[in-house]
């Protein structure tokens, strides 16, 4: 396994009884950078984070976590990661700082490092709060700084914004994005929203229904979102397709349009020509943007929203 990667997966594989819920997944996950693992609700998320903290047992296939097999170097492994898998864990009736003061005594670590990850989470204001009063969000960047309190070389946080308030969601996206400049960590980050991902991660995984569908730098999609193509409605559009794509137009028909993608100006007036001069009408012409949303449905498959 490369050294390059903090989380590297070969045909990670989970079934329960006869249901497979995730299907051969090889994911990479560069050291260093901040992966976007996205997909809906039971797309297979929690499981696959979950054989990746040796949480559960894979089916099949195996998952390397910084180098390491996690089935046979569990422990070696789990020393150098934190998570934050599913609510925050806290004892309400102690302050911030006492919670984090549990865990160091625990893990044997100096208590200078509260100090240092409430700075990092940005809760040294709050720290000698009760951690009940805390906000949702508070709670959550709490929950942050016990899963940053080893110094982990890798960050598994999986949904870390569901149920809160959009000021909440922005503290957590904002200290999220800062964490690897500060403190050279990798983080693994699992969403079912799109445009969270979109704002945090290099790197994006989608899975669906299991399967990891599309796995690549985010500017690569985004590059494929900021295409623009012609749509023509046109008479016959399958003849027509046909028609221009043996005079070597680069066309394609989707649903009833005749489309040509990052066309120049001269290209739309020799496409027109084309068609008029083959008899095919034209009743309208229009340009179109695809957003990245357009993207994700189409690979998900239509009506699949993420
Ligand atoms: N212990 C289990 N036994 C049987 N099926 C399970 C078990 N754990 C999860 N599943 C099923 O596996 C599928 C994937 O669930 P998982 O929690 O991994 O999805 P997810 O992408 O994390 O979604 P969510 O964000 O809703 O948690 C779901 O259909 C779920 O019902």
């Amino acid at each position: 396994m490369t050294n390059a990667y903090a989380v590297q997966t070969v045909n990670l594989t989970k079934r329960f009884k006869n249901k497979t819920v995730v299907r051969g997944i090889n994911l990479e996950v560069p050291k260093g950078e901040i992966y976007g693992f996205l997909g809906p609700n039971g797309a297979g998320k929690t499981t696959t984070i979950k054989m990746l903290l040796g949480l559960t047992r894979p089916t099949e296939g195996e998952a390397y976590i910084l180098g390491k097999n996690i089935q046979t170097s569990r422990n070696q492994v789990l020393g150098k990661v934190g998570s934050l898998v599913e609510s925050p864990s806290y004892y309400g009736h102690l302050t911030g700082y006492e919670n984090l003061k549990i865990i160091t005594q625990v893990l044997g670590l100096n208590e200078k490092r509260i100090d240092e990850v409430l700075r990092l989470v940005r809760l040294e204001k709050d720290a000698h709060r009760l951690a009940r009063n805390y906000s949702l969000g508070m709670k959550q960047r709490l929950g942050i700084a016990a899963a940053l309190i080893g110094n982990p070389e890798l960050l598994i946080l999986d949904e870390p914004t569901n149920g809160l308030d959009p000021a909440g969601i922005q503290e957590i996206r904002e200290l999220i994005k800062s964490l690897p400049q500060m403190t050279g960590v990798t983080i693994l980050l699992s969403s079912h929203l799109l445009n969270e991902i979109e704002q945090v991660a290099s790197i994006v995984g989608i899975i669906h229904g299991g399967t990891c569908i599309y796995q690549n730098r985010l500017h690569h999609l985004k590059n494929q979102a900021a295409k623009k193509r012609i749509e023509m409605e046109v008479i016959s559009v399958k003849e027509a397709a046909h028609s221009l794509k043996q005079l070597g137009w680069n066309v394609y028909q989707d649903q009833n349009h005749l489309c040509l993608d990052n066309p120049a100006k001269e290209e739309i007036a020799l496409l027109i020509q084309s068609l008029v001069q083959h008899n095919f009408s034209i009743y309208d012409l229009r340009h179109r943007e695809q957003s990245l949303e357009d993207i994700f449905l189409h690979l998900t498959g239509k009506g699949q929203s993420l």
